[in-house]
């Protein structure tokens, strides 16, 4: 199990909490890459500043660590409004929803983390929360004093973040009136947040080395300020400092990182499918017992990349290892003919 990567926003010791925190833009503008959500949101933003408006309610999509979190803040902080921010899986009961929508302030924002992982019951309170800026709440106990009291709210704004779009209600998804896809981030764009963050951290890094670790780091900021993170200690323990090409390859190396950047995780899929089911087809459900990993973990954590960079491929049947992953991992390709 790849419990870094899965642990990593869970565990963090305090220092590196707030490291985090200080790597993470403030702005639009300090915002590296997805340029044309970026770009449609500063339209919205102001527009809705000028009208003294709410922004309409927003819903991201994306894997894990390309800035969903952020981009939230960044709304709230842009539209100069308080920031909410609650998971799916801590909504338990409507009530739960019920504590955070009430204590709204106008045009605040209320970022709601996985939330495909809300129960139904809460996901119907929202509805009306986002469309008539009320909710309906059921109190007494007994049923002769049992009555429903709306309840009204100021205008906010609701940011909806997923790694599942397939999970998302069609009802739900229609109530948000802005939708972004965050894409994974190309080497250049990940070079320039290498550089902006080791320049907060007070790093030395040269051009070969800011790009070497982009090119490794799955196309994912989170991934790339880790990978600095670690490197800079190779650079300080092993070299003068400075972080070279060199350094950043022996850091890398020595973190199970490959020459495409994919980890021990990929590397160990991308072996399975070929090893165990000759290159495939292979279902999801059939790869994830064998590897003995969740298959929410594997389809929407891992696979995505590689199916971007085109090591994996989906078909009707399953999941095959293209000619690229065969290359790659130094295999040959007998039993199966190569896609
Ligand atoms: N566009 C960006 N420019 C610069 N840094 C970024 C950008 N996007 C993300 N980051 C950095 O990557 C880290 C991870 O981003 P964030 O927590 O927003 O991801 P996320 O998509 O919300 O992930 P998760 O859903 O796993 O919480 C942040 O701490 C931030 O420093």
């Amino acid at each position: 199990m790849d419990t870094e990567r899965i642990s990593e926003t869970s565990v963090l010791n305090d220092e590196e909490a707030s490291l985090e925190k200080s790597l993470r833009p403030q702005t639009l503008d300090e915002y590296i890459g997805q340029e044309k959500i970026k770009r449609n949101l500063a339209v919205f933003i102001q527009a809705a500043k000028q009208r003294q408006e709410s922004l309409d309610h927003i819903l991201l999509f994306g894997p894990p660590g390309l800035g969903k979190t952020t981009l939230a803040m960044i709304v709230a902080n842009e539209l100069g409004t308080k920031l909410h921010t609650i998971t799916g899986p801590a909504i338990e009961r409507t009530g739960d929803l019920a504590a955070v929508l009430t204590v709204l302030g106008p045009g605040d924002v209320l970022f709601i983390d996985e939330i495909h992982r809300i129960p139904k019951s809460a996901e119907e309170i929202l509805y009306s929360a986002m469309e008539d800026f009320c909710i309906d709440i059921l109190i007494g106990k007994s049923e002769e004093t049992k009555r429903s009291v709306r309840v009204p709210l100021p205008p906010f704004t609701l940011v909806g973040a997923t790694t599942k779009a397939g999970m998302i209600s069609s009802p739900l998804r229609d109530r948000f009136g802005i939708i972004g896809h965050l894409e994974y981030y190309k080497p250049e764009e990940l070079f320039q947040i290498i550089r902006r963050s080791a320049s907060i951290l007070d790093t030395v890094i040269d051009d070969e080395g800011a790009m070497e670790i982009a090119r490794r780091s799955r196309g994912t900021p989170r991934v790339a300020n880790r990978l600095l993170k670690r490197v800079r200690d190779f650079a300080q323990i092993k070299g003068n400092g400075l972080i070279t090409k060199a350094i950043a390859d022996q850091g890398l190396l020595a973190l199970d990182i490959d020459s495409e950047g994919l980890d021990t995780m990929d590397r160990r899929i991308l072996s399975a499918i070929i090893d165990q089911f000759r290159g495939g087809p292979v279902g999801i459900e059939t790869l994830a017992s064998t590897l003995g990993e969740g298959r929410d973990t594997l389809e929407y954590m891992v696979e995505p990349f590689l199916l971007q960079q085109g090591f994996i491929q989906r078909t009707p049947r399953g999941r095959i290892a293209t000619e690229k992953t065969y290359q790659h991992l130094g295999r040959v390709i007998s039993e199966r003919r190569a896609v």
